[in-house]
């Protein structure tokens, strides 16, 4: 149990007794096995080597895995498959194992591909790339996949850890009241290997995709959420409970319609369920006792999960389509290629030649420049594109040297290794965390700078600086997330986050060591060239300037496009300008025209105070804008209130009807059952004669010898019946034992008869209540629409008789209420309504003031019944127990819940709440 769970005062419900079994405390006869069970001091290694180990071996041998946790919300799913600096999951620790199984796998080549994506709210997000947002998941011969995905090759585990450390900022986490740091997203990692042997043994490529899941949390009613959280959740449920549908009908095995489709997890997921690949299910559980109902649903999705049959093979894919043979092929053309270059290049140039054609250059023969530069640009790009085609193939580094002493180093593919493990730049790299991340290239095609490192060896110094920068940003992350924790456990935390730090020193040290190294090689290098060297320098050198001469050009394109739209804007704005001012003389013009009639009448007050009703006017113009602002969202607001008002009214109705269904269905049960009453009463009653005849005739059956006596009796009415009622081997003690059950079961029927009498009466005032308020709404919108109506009229001061049509032209309540339109409307809204067109009419508009007060007023009456009517019952006791969101349906489950709405009811293969399956649906909305 968790700390939060004791000082919550829960006890242990749940246990493992043994590693195979789970058992419930309180009623020990409940119990579920599996293949292992992990209990409260068992480590996160322990988990991996039983539950994932197998997975990812056989993944490195081609064969499809999927590992993933399952459990409800803060059940400790992150921990178990990311974990932490002191216990890492199952992710981290796969990764170690793949790098180390290739190092123990001479003989072969790997590549190896990651991808990290995420399902929030049902939309799919690329947690390597923040633009890939919203990708689609599509279908080919080989399965399912999701369009557009980045994946990034990955050298070593520190670098493929850096990755998630980088998708990990992206994932979508919040706090529940279960978890701080709650997932509120599916996130699947993969990791996608192909591998093939060397040379002569080469035996195809073999290609495999390893999935590491960590799903979101289920959620339960007792999750206090609002607003996104809650929207979260509605999704997060949806998708597990498409996930155990998808689960429950794999295990029955049965070839029927799995929907697949239902949700993106399953979606993705479809190849791995239901292909040739192995899964891996972890079901994280909590012992706790308030958690008891989730902790056994979740039992049960485990042991529905064990059932399913998967039969996992190898895949083999052809050859053009791996991308290691398309990187092996692409390294030999473009060594050839470069070969050629070259040749030809130190052939046909010289320095002299370089002068001439800079000179040639600057009188702007460009195309003795542009050949230059394209060869130029030719070669640097086939040499960066072998080095780094290269060093992208790994393999283990017991292949490359003979007779290697086997330090535990992974090299990647090549020939180098004696220099870097002879320089002290190999010690650096060996000495690291991630020991013996070495890449390796076809260093004899790759020039050597004299008295310094070869161009492959600068590259690997870089990349693993990368490499070390990723590890710093991963343990960066680790140390926020510590941080953040630190509020529980301070003095844990602290140890942990100085190791942190310690550790993140440690490595920018040799960060520093590294470019220091870069520095001085290139510092040695430039010293120690030979001529021919230089000359080499120097052209690339020159080829730089050229580039950078180039990038300049268009810079400076670019800017003269950017100065142009200024110009433009600068002028449109001038333009905007002098329309402005023109406008305003416009207006100064209009406002003087006043003047000049107020002139005639040669009176200055009239002009003032003419201007000052005109501001007056616009102020109160403005004040009734806002009103009406106001207005229209109070009248959206009921509108919204009405329609769930519907609903409710809906829903009661089809409650109402289900339960005449069932009281229906009670009343026959109860019909039957007295007319069985009935029957074994006058059972009874004949029995009794019987019995009391068979005394009278002094015939006591302990006494009377037994059967073979009853034999020899003379044939009467009596003893027929005697005989039949004693060949049943009826008792009548049984049966008046029998009438008696009978009638109790029958009274207790009667109750539940009356109980559910009870509740349809309630119902019934519900629903009345329901229309009453809905009417009440109704009544009220109407009026509003009235007032608004009466406002506008005022705002546009007083209006002549003749518009009066105008008037009620503009009234949008036709569209927003249909009864209104339909001539269905409350009297009282008619009497009201008349009223106001008639002082409207008669010129005796009240004044604004008192207007607005009344409709502050009206709007104050509005929220307050907003309030109560909110405020009324548990806002949750009619919502969906899945989605939290529509309002629930009247099915009738066989296990009597009536929580879920339609589309959810339909979605599921049983009750969310209690499991028991779904045989059969009576809506009550359909009888
Ligand atoms: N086996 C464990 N040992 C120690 N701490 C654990 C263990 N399992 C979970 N925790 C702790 O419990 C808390 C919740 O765990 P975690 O975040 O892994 O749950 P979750 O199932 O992923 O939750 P959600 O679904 O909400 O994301 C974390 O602080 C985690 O460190």
């Amino acid at each position: 149990m968790s700390e939060r769970e004791y000082q919550r005062g829960d006890e242990v419900a749940w246990y493992a007794d043994g590693d195979k079994l789970v058992r419930n405390e309180y009623n020990p006869a409940t119990s579920y096995a599996f293949d292992k069970v992990f209990g409260e001091y068992s480590e996160t290694q322990e988990v991996y080597d039983v539950a994932a180990g197998p997975v990812i071996k056989a993944a490195m041998e081609g064969i499809n895995g999927t590992v993933f946790a399952y459990g409800v919300t803060s059940s400790g799913k992150t921990h178990t498959m990311h974990g932490d600096h002191n216990s890492p999951g199952i992710i981290p620790l796969a990764i170690k194992d793949v790098f180390s199984i290739i190092q123990d796998t001479p003989g072969r080549e790997f590549l190896l591909r990651v991808s990290y994506i995420e399902i929030y709210n049902e939309v799919i997000n690329d947690l390597l790339d923040p633009t890939g947002q919203n990708l689609r998941v599509r279908e080919d011969a080989q399965g399912t996949y999701v369009e557009g995905i980045k994946e990034e090759v990955v050298l070593s585990p520190g670098h493929a850890l850096s990755f998630i450390a980088a998708g990990e900022e992206h994932r979508h986490i919040g706090s529940n009241n279960f978890n701080l740091l709650s997932s509120r997203s599916h996130t699947i990692f993969t990791l996608m290997i192909e591998s093939s042997s060397h040379g002569d043994e080469y035996d195809g490529v073999i290609f495999s995709q390893l999935n590491l899941i960590d799903l979101a949390g289920s959620e339960s009613s007792k999750t206090e959420t609002t607003g996104l959280r809650r929207k979260e959740g509605s999704y997060i449920n949806k998708s597990l409970l498409t996930l155990g549908t998808v689960i429950g009908k794999l295990s029955e095995g049965r070839a029927s319609h799995v929907p697949y489709r239902d949700s993106k997890l399953t979606r993705i997921l479809q190849s791995s369920l239901s292909g040739h690949g192995h899964v891996s299910l972890i079901c994280t559980i909590t012992p706790a006792s308030s958690s008891m109902e989730e902790t056994h649903n979740t039992l049960k999705f485990a042991s529905r999960a064990k059932r399913i049959e998967i039969y996992a093979s190898q895949n083999k894919i052809i050859d053009e389509k791996s991308l290691i043979k398309k990187y092996q092929r692409e390294i030999s053309a473009l060594k050839l290629e470069l070969d050629q270059l070259r040749r030809g290049m130190l052939v046909g140039v010289n320095p002299e030649e370089i002068m001439s054609l800079k000179q040639k250059l600057e009188e702007g023969q460009v195309k003795m420049q542009s050949r230059l530069e394209e060869e130029e640009e030719a070669k640097a790009a086939l040499m960066s594109r072998i080095q780094r085609l290269t060093k992208l193939i790994l393999v283990s580094s017991k292949n490359a040297i003979p007779g290697n002493d086997d330090n535990g180093s992974l090299l990647l593919n090549g020939d180098i290794q004696n220099d870097l493990i002879s320089s002290n730049v190999g010690s650096t790299i060996t000495d690291s965390t991630h020991a013996g991340e070495v890449i390796s290239g076809s260093a004899s095609d790759v020039k050597r700078l004299t008295g310094g490192l070869s161009i492959d060896e600068m590259d690997l110094l870089v990349e693993r600086v990368k490499m070390l920068a990723g590890e710093i940003a991963f343990s960066t992350s680790t140390m926020k997330r510590l941080v953040e924790q630190s509020a529980n456990d301070p003095e844990n935390s602290k140890t942990q986050i100085e190791d942190l730090e310690r550790e993140i020193e440690d490595k920018r040290r040799q960060m520093r060591d590294l470019e220091k190294q870069i520095v001085e090689s290139n510092e040695a290098s430039i010293s120690n060239t030979s001529l021919a060297d230089m000359q080499q320098t120097m052209m690339q050198l020159m080829t730089q300037i050229d580039e950078k001469g180039f990038e300049l050009e268009i810079r400076s394109a670019d800017n003269r496009i950017l100065q142009e739209e200024l110009q433009n804007k600068c002028e449109e704005n001038k333009e905007l300008q002098e329309r402005i001012m023109l406008l305003e003389q416009q207006l100064a013009m209009a406002n003087q025209k006043p003047m000049t009639s107020s002139e005639q009448h040669g009176s200055k007050e009239y002009i003032d105070g003419l201007r000052t009703k005109i501001k007056i006017q616009e102020v109160e113009n403005e004040k009734l804008k806002l009103q009406h602002v106001h207005i229209s969202e109070e009248n959206s607001g009921l509108y919204v209130q009405n329609q769930k008002l519907s609903e409710e009214a809906s829903y009661a109705k089809e409650l109402a009807s289900a339960a005449a269904v069932e009281l229906k269905n009670l009343a026959g049960e109860v019909t039957k059952l007295s007319l069985e009453n009935a029957r074994l009463e006058k059972e009874l009653v004949a029995a009794c004669e019987l019995a009391n005849s068979k005394a009278s005739n002094g015939g006591n059956r302990k006494f009377d010898g037994g059967k073979p006596g009853r034999k020899g009796r003379s044939s009467g009415r009596v003893n027929n019946a005697y005989d039949e009622f004693d060949s049943w081997n009826l008792d009548p003690e049984d049966l008046r034992m029998e009438l008696q059950a009978r009638k109790q079961r029958e009274s207790r029927l009667e109750a539940a008869l009356s109980e559910k009498e009870v509740f349809e009466e309630e119902y019934r005032k519900k629903l009345e209540d329901a229309k009453k308020k809905e009417a009440s709404l109704e009544n009220d919108l109407a009026n509003m629409w009235v007032l608004v109506a009466q406002l506008k009229k005022e705002a546009k001061g007083p209006v002549p008789e003749s518009n009066n049509n105008e008037r009620n032209t503009e009234r949008p309540e036709p569209t927003n209420h249909p009864k209104v339109e339909n001539g269905e409307q409350n009297n009282s809204v008619v009497k009201e309504r008349q009223v106001l067109d008639v002082s409207q009419t008669a010129h005796d508009v009240p004044k604004e003031e008192p207007l607005v007060a009344r409709l502050k007023a009206r709007m104050q009456e509005m929220k307050e019944k907003e309030v109560n009517y909110v405020g009324n019952g548990d806002a949750n006791s009619h919502v969906c127990k899945v989605c939290f969101e529509s309002p629930t349906a009247a099915m009738l489950l066989p296990c009597r819940h009536f929580s879920l709405c339609k589309s959810c009811s339909l979605a599921c293969s049983e009750c969310p709440i209690c499991r028991t399956k779904i045989t059969d649906r009576i809506f009550a909305f359909a009888s």
